[in-house]
């Protein structure tokens, strides 16, 4: 999946992927009104909303934009009908030839990561029959439990050719206060991004590993030292746009190739719309902002990394 990842973002020339993180806030009121008159004020209709919400995007982005990222815990809010909206989302885009990345940061004792990685990324066994639950391409995973935490990823990654992004330095501004500590003179970030280049060395796509790593955008230092620590993984970079990541801190997250990098909007793109420099579009035309918001981005992107 690795291959597919890199070779949609030299096709398309676009490092970008965009974030499906909806919220009954930005979803615009005609389609939530529209969900409750056919499922009254329930579960069913937010995620009905949340679905029609995805199509609309989805249908205006996949043939300018390489991948997608659901954030889980916008659906989990719904309960098992968000779920359900989450699964239909992945599928839908995975229908479009998106490349999708759940960010669904798991990680446990070994087998209990064992689990979290079939359901996101491998086959579960019923019967005679193995079957693929969630089914993401890529997974998004925290590595504070360890080796044994991460290997079930990287073992369920390597059968399945998928792949994961192992927080390495997350965007937030809480960030620094465990991953900045300093370890015998090195920081964290840096100590698990050295752990990220091991655990990826052994499962290698055409030129970069199956195993991945996250950092945020909000941290150019920290990404341009990350990049030489790990030359071999694909960053996904969190943190661009309504956390107040610009192109212009990005250049140094991308390899001399230009590639390497792939940076992540969610409420800049999807949520567009809403902001003034898009406001002409309305809530009804929500998707065409959407896809214009993301060329902008692309073209934003394009010119630190060339
Ligand atoms: O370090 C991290 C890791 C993950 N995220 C996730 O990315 C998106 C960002 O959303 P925006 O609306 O573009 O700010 C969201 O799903 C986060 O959970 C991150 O921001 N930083």
């Amino acid at each position: 999946m690795i291959n597919k990842l890199v070779e949609k973002i030299q096709k398309m020339d676009a490092p970008v992927v965009v974030g499906l993180d909806p919220t009954m806030k930005n979803i615009p009121d005609y389609i939530i009104k529209k969900a409750i008159e056919e499922y009254g004020e329930t579960l069913e209709a937010a995620a009905e909303a949340v679905w029609e919400y995805n199509k609309g995007i989805v249908d205006a982005i996949y043939d300018i934009v390489p991948a997608v990222k659901p954030q889980i815990a916008m659906y989990e809010q719904f309960g098992l009908e968000g779920l359900k909206a989450f699964k239909k989302t992945v599928d839908y885009c995975k229908s479009k030839d998106m490349v999708v990345i759940g960010d669904v940061k798991r990680g446990d004792i070994g087998s209990t990561s064992e689990s979290y990685a079939i359901a996101h990324l491998g086959r579960v066994t019923v019967g005679s029959k193995r079957i693929a639950a969630f089914d993401e391409d890529f997974a998004t995973v925290n590595p504070y439990l360890g080796t044994d935490g991460i290997k079930p990823f990287v073992d369920v990654c390597r059968e399945e050719k998928k792949g994961i992004f192992v927080l390495v330095k997350t965007s937030n501004p809480s960030s620094g206060e465990f991953q900045d500590r300093l370890i015998d003179g090195k920081p964290l970030y840096e100590i698990v991004g050295e752990k990220v280049n091991e655990w990826g060395s052994d499962c290698m796509g055409n030129d970069y590993s199956y195993v991945g790593a996250v950092v945020g955008a909000t941290y150019p230092e920290q990404g341009e030292l990350l990049r030489k620590v790990m030359p071999k993984a694909y960053i996904l970079v969190p943190g661009y746009g309504a956390q107040g990541g610009k192109g212009s801190d990005l250049a140094h997250f991308f390899n001399k190739d230009g590639l390497g990098a792939i940076v992540n909007s969610s409420r800049g793109i999807i949520a567009a719309f809403k902001q003034e420099k898009y406001a002409k579009f309305g809530a009804e035309h929500y998707a065409e902002a959407s896809r214009q918001a993301a060329l902008d981005m692309i073209e934003d992107i394009n010119s630190a990394r060339k």
